[in-house]
């Protein structure tokens, strides 16, 4: 029998943000959120009703950064954010452009090794792990 919580569980939606790891040249593509709960983050954001994760990776890294992808293959589990929201990352490769900076405050491509995954927001961490290690 399921009891209140897993009723509380199964009722409520949890919306799914989706991270890009887009990959060029061995480096991977950082994105610096402004503000005081700012740090690195993959590009990308909210997953539209509708919509699946690659349609919103493509949709957000068009809107954001002016750049067309290829999505690939998840980075791992799911990593809930809040209540509410819930990360997804992929990793991606550019079918297009160059990356232009508009709603972040920095840019910058890291090789795998340099990823230090304290400067990033908490939620991306063992994205940045499993980027760092398995490469
Ligand atoms: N884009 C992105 N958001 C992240 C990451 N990690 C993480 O905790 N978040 C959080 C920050 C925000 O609270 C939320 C995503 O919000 P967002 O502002 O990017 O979403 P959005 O582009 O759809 O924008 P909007 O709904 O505010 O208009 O997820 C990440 O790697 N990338």
């Amino acid at each position: 029998m399921p009891d209140a919580k897993d009723s509380f569980w199964q009722s409520h939606d949890v919306q799914i943000v989706v991270g890009v790891a887009v990959v060029r040249g061995g480096l991977v593509l950082a994105a610096y959120r402004p503000g005081p709960d700012g740090g690195w983050e993959f590009p990308g954001g909210k997953v539209e009703p509708g919509e699946t994760d690659e349609q919103a990776a493509v949709r957000e890294l068009r809107e954001e950064l002016d750049l067309e992808i290829k999505v690939g293959e998840s980075l791992g589990p799911g990593v809930d954010i809040s209540d509410t929201y819930r990360l997804h990352v992929y990793r991606a490769v550019i079918v297009a452009g160059d990356p232009v900076l508009r709603e972040h405050s920095e840019l910058r491509w890291f090789a795998p090794a340099d990823l230090d995954e304290g400067n990033w927001l908490v939620p991306d961490r063992p994205f940045v792990r499993t980027l760092r290690t398995r490469q």
